[in-house]
């Protein structure tokens, strides 16, 4: 089976609100791609359209080229983390784990294979009811990879977990796309997924705004930007100035000039006698470059930007 996810013009209403409106990406093997938007912006109505737990309006999903609802035994297709809090209080976590592979017709062997792997062997005879939030997510991973399945689709899988379980996680998906799967994250966690994802869908109000390699979007939001060091910050601003190039206040010795490059800098600098410390092109951080992105698609706002 081809390890992908493929969604292809997706439309969702409920009742007034328009929840997807043509959504469409492809979730390539061998990557974590991250999916992202604003509260609101469909990333969780279309994991369940994808794991058939909605119906779209119009458009299709399709796992490994298939739609879910007609795959056989779908653990071992595709491996979903929704909602944590999604199982039976009462039971222990290993007999959680056994009733999902026996309901799969899936070797019970491997319950204790994923316990291991997601760090619960020793509270496997534990009842779940009583699990922390991080380790219901863990518990959640651990259903998920129950049926080694090519495609894996988390929804804030970092929610609840502790530092150790955040640089955890992260090696677990990094590993899981070395192995070749699809792997899809959705969070809101940009600096997190700065250094987890390879590939990012960006999306607002229920439809892609950016669909690029990490690397990429953030050369592109870098782009003409370039970072002055300087003790003689007001003299730097006014000879800039003067050459009409846009400015922002980074620190109180930096600022970030944008519309002239960095050799021309240099060269204003220079004729005006203004001392600096460093003229260099500006690299974005992730976070950066998605608040550019989104800036139009955020439904409620703080009254500071
Ligand atoms: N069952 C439902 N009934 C009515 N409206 C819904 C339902 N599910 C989602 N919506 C609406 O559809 C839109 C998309 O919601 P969705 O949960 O998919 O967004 P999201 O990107 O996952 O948001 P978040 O980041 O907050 O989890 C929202 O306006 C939401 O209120």
């Amino acid at each position: 089976m081809q390890a992908t996810i493929e969604v292809n013009g997706l439309r969702k209403r409920f009742g007034p609100t328009l929840a997807l409106d043509g959504m469409s990406f492809t979730v390539r093997p061998g990557q974590v791609t991250g999916f992202v938007g604003p509260n609101g912006a469909g990333k969780s109505t279309t994991m369940r359209v994808i794991l058939g737990l909605d119906a779209a309006d119009e458009g299709h999903a399709l796992v490994g080229g298939q739609p879910y609802v007609s795959l056989r035994r779908p653990l071992t297709h595709v491996g979903a983390l929704l909602d944590a809090g999604a199982l039976q209080p009462g039971r222990t976590a290993r007999d959680h784990l056994l009733w999902l592979a026996h309901s799969q017709g899936l070797d019970g062997r491997r319950v204790d294979e994923v316990l291991q792997q997601v760090g619960l062997r020793s509270v496997a005879r534990r009842r779940a009811g009583g699990f922390s939030l991080g380790m219901r997510q863990r518990l959640g991973v651990a259903a998920a990879l129950l049926g080694d399945p090519p495609v894996l689709m988390l929804d804030e899988p970092v929610n609840g977990l502790d530092p150790e379980g955040i640089v955890w996680m992260r090696g677990l998906l990094r590993s899981l796309a070395a192995d070749g799967r699809a792997v899809l994250v959705s969070s809101h966690l940009m600096r997190e997924l700065e250094d987890t994802a390879d590939h990012l869908v960006v999306v607002g109000k229920g439809r892609v705004i950016a669909d690029a390699d990490v690397t990429d979007l953030i050369a592109a939001a870098s782009k003409g930007r370039v970072v002055v060091r300087t003790a003689a910050r007001s003299a730097a601003m006014e000879a800039l100035e003067r050459v009409g190039a846009a400015m922002a206040v980074t620190g109180l010795d930096a600022i970030v000039v944008s519309g002239l490059p960095s050799e021309r800098v240099v060269a204003v600098l220079n004729a005006d006698g203004v001392p600096f410390s460093e003229v260099a092109k500006d690299r974005v951080t992730l976070e950066q470059a998605y608040m550019d992105l989104t800036a139009d698609a955020v439904e409620y706002r703080g009254a500071t930007r």
